[in-house]
């Protein structure tokens, strides 16, 4: 039955990563409940190799004769993976497979001695990974700063700077991913040399580093406590005592122990006032703690929303496995009364919960999750916020700036960048709309508004807040921007403008094709991981092609604007124009200002040099853009790196 089989090699599968970007037999789906799986289910997976790869059906055969239950293999993979459901299955089979031998023919012997101690040796390497490797443990060691700098270092690692050097850095961010794309849409590879393309991207070849007019950095009004949303961890602090704050260092390097926020820049004074009451409840109370390393305890996580309005959010998440059905109830009792009982407080001790909500949560991942439903224990679940004579209504999983005055700056600004003809009827795209703050606060200067948004509660919220403001003039659909863009085509309006304000690691490059393709002749692009737009921005701009067709866009002028003081992220909005609108562009004096800044800021800071960085900062965009897939095809990058990332933990929205 096996005849071709030469031999099989059973051993442990702990190369999760790899294993996930390859999609097996067993369709997205599975795979994508894999990779939400924790690391101890990558231990029940064998590897079978060593076959011939077309041979799999008869090696399938062959193993479900076995016993092994579920398996899966890609075409494009030269061995298959069984899946056991525990460890002892995983055991069990390994020891059928050795004592199978395939009848002297097929398999000559299954290793199981040298895949244990592979899998030993993988295990090992991923503890050290977990440390941040011997380099990091070292550091570690020999760092001398107090606790309280170290959180400070983690959650705004700006902190020390002066604002404006610190608007200076962020800027420098930005102006360096636009002189990439300029670079990037020079360098066409000489395969793809067309007349065509050399033509399209004429404009990129031209003087200067930099492709279009940045405009000075726009400051936060507020610069300290600026969080409207915060979420604490619940956890012990380095004497061991039960703590409400933030991890002071990475999970992922093995770190545990937690500090109180006060001494954090960004957290307002009523976010740390309530995580402050929350410590004393869990200090008293006869429930431990949750610990993330034991996956045991009851107290998780507390979720603050504090907006202008007054109004406050609190949600806490516990883990009740091992509590009885009454215990909860009981628990629930307390903690309503408890949080009532604070607004008895004198003023200046007072707290204020206008809705109080609960979440059970017995998973691996840590924080709040969609995954478990979150109940509502006080008040009517939601938060309101005003921002530019709009009133929102927020739930307690929807997306909403953190920064409120800050975001009515960056509201205002994209509103001017759209340009609205009064004289025509326009159609404005609202995509990754959250609770529809950008299209309800433009509604009434447009003919339409479409909003796109994947989260169904931010939808639902988007619909009252339209009818709290009295819109009408607004369609929602909750659905995938990629899976719902073709609503454009329905757009009939003279004029078509998008503003794109997408998660931080961009759109999938679907969502750019179909604008290119579309009547769109505008985009303001909003970002708040600039380096990972840039490959969204590539595919706006590249020369046409059957996959991305339509004329090119350029940009034609950019600004970061802060929504994060002493964090070292920021927004850049770009404006992405073609047609008619590039007749301003080439009247405009663009280069000659933006390249006097640029040379003065590469004096102060010498971080502008794309050509040296350019490929790795494709792939770095790429890695996590939907864009990869352009950008190995376009810029020949074939390996894609991946990103690490160490920047704040618990505190990010
Ligand atoms: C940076 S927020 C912007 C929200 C809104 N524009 C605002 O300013 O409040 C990004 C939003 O995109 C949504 N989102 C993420 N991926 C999406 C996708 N593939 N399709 C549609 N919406 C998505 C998120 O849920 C989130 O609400």
């Amino acid at each position: 039955m096996l005849q071709y089989a030469k031999s099989l090699l059973g051993s442990w599968w702990s190369g999760k990563r790899s294993h996930d970007d390859e999609e097996g037999d067993d369709g997205p789906d599975q795979k994508r409940s894999r990779s939400d799986n924790s690391e101890d289910e990558t231990r029940h997976r064998i590897r079978v190799s060593n076959f011939n790869k077309h041979d799999w059906k008869k090696v399938k055969k062959y193993l479900l004769e076995l016993g092994c239950k579920t398996m899966s293999k890609s075409p494009k993979w030269d061995y298959g993976i069984i899946t056991a459901s525990s460890e002892e299955e995983a055991l069990d089979m390994m020891k059928k497979l050795e004592n199978a031998k395939f009848k002297g023919k097929l398999l000559k012997s299954v290793h199981i001695r040298e895949a244990k101690e592979d899998y030993e040796k993988r295990m090992e390497k991923a503890h050290n990974r977990k440390n941040g490797g011997r380099k990091a443990q070292k550091q570690a060691e020999e760092d001398t700063r107090t606790p309280a700098e170290k959180l400070a270092d983690q959650v705004t690692p700006l902190y020390k700077l002066p604002y404006d050097e610190q608007l200076k850095k962020k800027n420098s961010k930005g102006v360096s991913v636009m002189a990439k794309l300029k670079w990037q849409l020079a360098n066409i590879p000489k395969s793809d040399r067309t007349e065509r393309a050399m033509k399209e991207t004429e404009w990129a070849r031209g003087k200067g580093r930099f492709p279009c007019r940045m405009e000075d950095p726009i400051p936060s009004p507020d610069i300290n406590g600026y969080r409207t949303k915060c979420e604490f961890t619940i956890g012990k602090d380095l004497e061991g005592k039960p703590t409400v704050g933030f991890l002071l260092g990475l999970y992922k390097l093995g770190i545990t122990a937690v500090l109180d926020p006060k001494d954090c820049l960004n957290v307002p004074d009523i976010a740390k006032r309530i995580a402050s009451y929350m410590q004393d409840y869990i200090r008293e109370s006869e429930f431990p703690v949750y610990d993330r390393v034991e996956q045991n305890g009851v107290w998780r996580t507390l979720m603050t929303k504090t907006q202008r309005t007054g109004e406050v959010m609190v949600v806490i998440q516990m883990k009740t496995a091992d509590l009885t059905e009454e215990q909860v109830a009981n628990e629930k009792k307390k903690l309503i009364e408890f949080w009532n009982s604070l607004q008895e407080k004198p003023e200046d001790e007072r707290v204020t919960v206008t809705t109080l909500l609960f979440q059970a949560w017995d998973g691996a991942s840590n924080g709040m999750t969609d995954k478990a439903p979150i109940e509502v224990l006080t008040g009517d679940g939601i938060v309101h916020e005003e921002l530019l004579g709009c009133k929102f209504r927020i739930s307690s999983s929807a997306f909403f700036q953190v920064n409120t005055p800050a975001a009515e700056v960056l509201y205002t600004k994209c509103a001017e960048w759209c340009r609205i003809n009064k004289d025509k009827k326009t159609t404005l795209l609202d995509l990754c709309c959250g609770t529809g703050t950008i299209g309800i606060t433009m509604a009434k200067s447009v003919d339409r508004v479409i909003g796109i948004e994947m989260v169904p509660e931010a939808i639902e919220d988007a619909k009252l807040n339209a009818a709290i403001n009295n819109i009408t003039n607004v369609t929602y659909y909750a659905n995938k921007v990629e899976d719902k863009i073709d609503v454009i085509g329905g757009a009939n309006n003279e004029d078509i403008v998008a503003v794109l304000d997408p998660p931080r690691n961009g759109v999938h490059s679907s969502v750019i094709q179909t604008l290119r393709g579309s009547k769109v002749n505008r985009i303001i692009y909003i970002s708040c991981d600039s380096k990972q737009a840039l490959g969204n921005f590539f595919t706006l701009c590249k020369a046409s092609s059957k996959k991305v067709p339509g004329e090119p866009f350029r940009p034609s002028r950019a600004v970061t604007i802060d929504l994060f003081p002493h964090s070292d992220h920021c927004e850049l909005m770009v404006e992405f124009v073609r047609g008619e609108y590039l007749k301003d562009l080439e009247q405009d004096e663009v280069a000659k200002d933006t390249e006097k800044k640029i040379e003065d800021l590469q004096k102060e800071q010498d971080e502008i040099n794309p050509e040296e960085e350019a490929v790795t900062d494709v792939e770095a965009g790429a890695s996590t853009s939907a864009d990869v897939e352009d950008v190995k095809e376009d810029i020949s990058v074939t390996e894609v790196k991946e990103e690490v990332e160490v920047k704040e933990d618990s505190i990010l929205a």
